[in-house]
This record gives C-alpha cells, sequence and structure tokens, in this order.
C-alpha cells in the first residue's frame, strides 16, 4: 500500500526494528510493569496508585508477579542503590532501565535457583526499553552481580541504607527512639506484613466464622477479642461472606482503637480522619452509636461509604477539613472522639514500602503541625466526661509521646486514661500486627 505524499521506494528510510512485545505471560512482561512502578514512585507517585491504575490493564498471573518484584524492589531499594552504585559506571538515560535492574536483583536475591532466566528475562524486557540499545549494559551488570555477589553484598552491608533497606535519616530515628529495638524495627518494616480479620460479631461469633474458614481451607489463629490472624494471606474474594459483611480486613493493632474507644449504645461519636473507614465500621460493629466520619479526601469518603454499605451500617459520612468545625460541628458535644491523625505510617511501612523512599525528614515536623491542629479543634467539641482517642500509625515519638504530652501540658482539663496499665500505648511492628500509637485523654471539666 503506498500513498501518493510517500517517499519513492529507494529514498525511504529504512524501517526501524522494534523488539517484539514480551508474551503476556513472561518473566519479562512482569519485569517491564514492575520496572515502570517503581520508575513512577521514584518520580513521586505512590506505588498504590500506580499498581491500581495498572491493574485495569493487567489481569491473571503477570500482575500478581508485577506486584511481587514492585514491592521486592522498593522494600530493599537502599539495598538495590547500593548495589548498583558500585556497577554502573554512571546513570542509565532512563529511570526506567535503573528500575529493571532493582527489580531483577531482587528476584535473583529471592530466586537464586532461576538466576539465567532472570538474566535474560531482563534483557527481553531491555529489548523494548530506549529502542533496546542497553541491553548489553543490562546483562552485563546482572552477570556482574552474579560473579561478585559476596563481595557487592559486603560493600552495600557498609552503607546503613543498604544494610538495613530504610533511608538513614529514619534509621537515625529509630536508633534514637528505640536504642535497643530499632533493628528488630527495622527488621519488620521489610518483611510481609501478616493478613488479618476483624470478624464482625454483629453477624455471629469468631468461632462460627473460623469454622467456616476451616471448611474453606484457610488456617487462622484467634487474637484478641474479634481477630483471626490467617497463616498465609488469600484474596478476600476467596473470604466466606466477605461481601454480605461477615469479616473485614484489619490489622489485629488497628482493631485497637474500636475497643479502647468503647463507645456505648446511643452515643455521639466523631471520628475526624476516617477513610478508608475501617475503624468507623468496626466502632459501629460493637455498638449502635450516632456516628459522623469525617475525611478531607473526599474520594477516600466514597471508600467509607463502600465499606458500610458491604457491612449493612450507617454513619453520616462528610468530606471536610476536622480543623474547619464551622463546616462539620452543629454545636452539640460528642461523647467519643477518635482522632486516627495523618502521619508518616512508619509503623505500617512494610505495606507501604514505597513511601519510606517518598517521605522526607522534613515531613515528619509537618505532620505533627497538623496533628497539634487537629487535636487543638477537636478538643471544644468533646462533652466533659468525654473520651478521645488519639492515634497514629507511627512509630516516631514526635507525631506521638511527644505530641500527647505537650497536648496535656497546654490543657488542664486533659486528663490520661491508662492503656494495658501504661500511659500509653506503643506498637511495634511484628507477627501479629502493625506499628500503633494510642493515647486515650479524658476531659474533666
Ligand atoms: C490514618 S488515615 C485514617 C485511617 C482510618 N481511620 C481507618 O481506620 O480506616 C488518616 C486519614 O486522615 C485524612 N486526613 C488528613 N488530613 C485531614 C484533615 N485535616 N481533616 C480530616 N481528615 C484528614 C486522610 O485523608 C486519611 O484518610
Amino acid at each position: 500500500m503506498s500513498s501518493r505524499n510517500s517517499p519513492p521506494a529507494s529514498r525511504r528510510p529504512s524501517p526501524v526494528r522494534s523488539a517484539p512485545e514480551p508474551a503476556p505471560d513472561s518473566l519479562a512482561r512482569a519485569l517491564l510493569l514492575a520496572s515502570a512502578a517503581v520508575a513512577a514512585v521514584q518520580a513521586g507517585r505512590s506505588l498504590t496508585e500506580v499498581l491500581a491504575q495498572q491493574a485495569k490493564g493487567e489481569l491473571g498471573p503477570t500482575r500478581a508477579q508485577a506486584q511481587d518484584l514492585a514491592y521486592g524492589a522498593l522494600r530493599r531499594y537502599g539495598w538495590g542503590e547500593a548495589v548498583l552504585a558500585v556497577l554502573l559506571q554512571k546513570p542509565l538515560p532512563e529511570p526506567q532501565l535503573q528500575s529493571l535492574l532493582l527489580c531483577a536483583l531482587y528476584r535473583l536475591e529471592s530466586r537464586p535457583e532461576q538466576s539465567h532466566t532472570v538474566v535474560d528475562q531482563a534483557v527481553a524486557a531491555a529489548a523494548t526499553l530506549a529502542k533496546g540499545n542497553f541491553r548489553g549494559v543490562i546483562n552485563g551488570v546482572l552477570r556482574s552481580y552474579l560473579r561478585q555477589r559476596p563481595e557487592l553484598l559486603a560493600r552495600a552491608a557498609g552503607k546503613p541504607s543498604g544494610a538495613w533497606w530504610h533511608p538513614d535519616w529514619w534509621l537515625s530515628r529509630l536508633r534514637r527512639a528505640y536504642p535497643r529495638d530499632w533493628e528488630t524495627i527495622a527488621t519488620a518494616g521489610n518483611g510481609q506484613p501478616p493478613m488479618t480479620l476483624r470478624v464482625n460479631l454483629a453477624r455471629g461469633s469468631r468461632e462460627e466464622y473460623q469454622a467456616r474458614l476451616d471448611a474453606a481451607g484457610i488456617a487462622a489463629v484467634p487474637l484478641g477479642s474479634a481477630a483471626l490472624l490467617l497463616q498465609k494471606p488469600v484474596s478476600v474474594d476467596a473470604l466466606p461472606g466477605f461481601f454480605d459483611g461477615f469479616v473485614s480486613v484489619q490489622d489485629w493493632g488497628a482493631q485497637r482503637a474500636a475497643e479502647l474507644l468503647d463507645a456505648r449504645a446511643g452515643q455521639r461519636v466523631l471520628d475526624a480522619c476516617a477513610a478508608p473507614g475501617g475503624k468507623t465500621a468496626h466502632i459501629l460493629e460493637r455498638a449502635g452509636v450516632d456516628l459522623l466520619a469525617l475525611d478531607v479526601d473526599g474520594l477516600r469518603c466514597r471508600r467509607v461509604e463502600e465499606n458500610l454499605s458491604r457491612l449493612g451500617l450507617r454513619a453520616a459520612v462528610r468530606a471536610a477539613d476536622a480543623r474547619c468545625p464551622d463546616d462539620w460541628w452543629d454545636g452539640r458535644p460528642f461523647d467519643r472522639i477518635l482522632a486516627d491523625v495523618p502521619c508518616s505510617a512508619s509503623g505500617v511501612v512494610r505495606r507501604h514500602p514505597d513511601s519510606k523512599w517518598l517521605r522526607r525528614e522534613t515531613d515528619i515536623a509537618q505532620f505533627a503541625r497538623v496533628q497539634r491542629q487537629i487535636l487543638e479543634v477537636l478538643w471544644p467539641t468533646l462533652a466533659v466526661g468525654g473520651r478521645l482517642l488519639y492515634a497514629t500509625c507511627s512509630v516516631f515519638p514526635e507525631e506521638n509521646s511527644q505530641q500527647v504530652s505537650a497536648f496535656l501540658a497546654r490543657h488542664g482539663d486533659a486528663r490520661r486514661i491508662g492503656i494495658d496499665g501504661a500511659d500509653e500505648l506503643q506498637l511495634l511492628p511484628g507477627s501479629e500486627h502493625d506499628g500503633f500509637y494510642y493515647a486515650l485523654l479524658e476531659k474533666t471539666a
């Protein structure tokens, strides 16, 4: 087929041969997807958002494999960067080539028995990037890695971020706050998170639900009053009665919130930073309260509504900034307030490994400022004798104990209610739960 405007055949440039797209179910395809996601995170986007976007076009095993590669590469990003600093003489021209190497290095570490396949598939993926000009570099870097692995591991371990897979500033803060436990906290932050269910006790007992899990071949152990810790994570589609509201996915540490708030039937409750609504739903499952759920993010408010609707629960859900009470408070005091404030999420970093690398140290002071503003505005809306539960999923004291101590120093009408025999509860991430902080305050006058 020719058109009138085409040059004569003899003068046409020879066509650029583009590399074939890797097969849809190949490791090369998964490496391409994962490296695109990691490159997007390097450019400042959140991994959850990027993966959700990719999931619209990609189904099946490649998607699961790509997610594992992206999470794995980001968990050990500091290590991968330390290794590449030795192996690459200069940065690669396309960020995705660099992230392809990070994903392939993770795969070489997690599946050493597949080393030849991993190198071949990474080269096949590189054929579709930068006109295929860097296939040789990718091949050379990965083969050098395999040859020099012991020395490279030793070099990476010489840098804190290479040894502990967290940014240096983050590690310094952990060391300062937890001189004895910082290594355990960092190690937990690098692992796979547990999957825990919250049984909706309004619909049946935990024993009944565990029997349903058993029948479905899903092994779990009970924790606390309503939690079941799964031996292995499963898709929510596999959970009996999930779509009928018999159960929710919620970390056990997060389940402490509704229990500590202890809202009673008929009370007025404010959930000031509610989305996506895990704790809102738990409060409502425990007692028939009159609940107002706020969140500044209107899109996330929809998630609260979807969660409540799945569970057959009702609350007033409002998109509003908790710091602007004129927008949401009718002047009637609340008996209970949950302030699950925005924070660094340093206690749940294994669920969001991108956050370690996206955060800057200066963000911590910024979070602390917003937390303080939210607390100051919420306090006057609490009834005398009422209780406010301050919560974060952080392990940094600036957002937790220091925030609450400063609040108590400013407010003579506030007193602490002890938790588990202590002034406050700082949960550190471990095999049974994520890192959370709770302080329970009562208004005395
Ligand atoms: C830790 S998350 C809350 C998790 C939620 N309580 C749950 O258990 O599902 C913090 C939430 O605070 C919201 N947020 C941040 N700043 C806010 C503000 N000024 N007012 C209200 N909500 C805010 C964020 O959009 C985010 O959804």
